[in-house]
């Protein structure tokens, strides 16, 4: 199972990302959370990318497109892997498409979280509260705008790239976590079953 999580900053992506993990045995690959290890660690790239992230903006493409040629390669992501925070740009996707080509492998499913944009600023703010050792540098309402607007400039756009692609699904994010799980599974599940022929 290879999917595709898309949606705003604080959509849920993250949340559905470890529920998915345990169900269909499959790693969850975090361009954010790789980012930031690389920044916890002080590596090139994380001393690169700090300052871009806190304020909201998005890391050069040919950085993060590096950092998941090399993970998805790892013998973890074999049996399948949910690529959550990438691709962010139509480049981006493109070299994905490119990457996955090469490896023989396709993706099942790609799976829009919609949500009201109203509520993501509460939503954020509320993760920043419950982060052990602290928010994230980037969880201020600052820092929030930029990323919105970064997203409805250009990562919405795959919305439309994806559905050409007829791997779409949109999921309504503003449902309680339990029924979003329950409404990405049932997709994924169909996917599994037309899969297996
Ligand atoms: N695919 C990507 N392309 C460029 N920058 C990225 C990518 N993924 C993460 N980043 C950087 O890391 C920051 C945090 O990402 P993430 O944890 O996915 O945040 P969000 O909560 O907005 O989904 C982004 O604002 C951006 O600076």
């Amino acid at each position: 199972m290879r999917l595709i999580l898309l949606g705003p900053p604080g959509a849920g992506k993250g949340t559905q990302a470890l529920r998915l993990v345990e169900r269909y045995e499959i790693v969850q690959l975090s361009t954010g959370d790789m980012l930031r290890a690389a920044v916890a660690a002080g590596t090139e790239i994380g001393l690169r990318a700090k300052a871009i992230m806190d304020s909201g903006e998005l890391v050069p493409d040919e950085v993060v497109v590096g950092i998941v040629a090399d993970r998805i390669q790892q013998p973890d992501a074999r049996r399948g892997f949910i690529l959550d925070g990438f691709p962010r740009t139509v480049r981006q996707a493109e070299a994905l498409e490119q990457m996955l080509e090469e490896n023989g492998l396709g993706l099942d499913a790609v799976i829009e979280l919609k949500v009201d944009e109203g509520i993501l600023l509460s939503r954020i703010e509320k993760r920043a509260g419950e982060t052990p050792g602290g928010p994230r540098a980037d969880d201020n309402a600052e820092a929030l705008a930029k990323r919105l607007a970064v997203y409805r400039e250009q990562t919405a756009p795959l919305v439309a790239y994806f559905e050409a692609r007829g791997l779409l699904r949109t999921v309504d994010g503003m449902a309680p976590v339990d029924r979003v799980s329950r409404e990405i599974e049932s997709i994924l599940d169909v996917r599994l079953e037309a899969a297996r022929g």
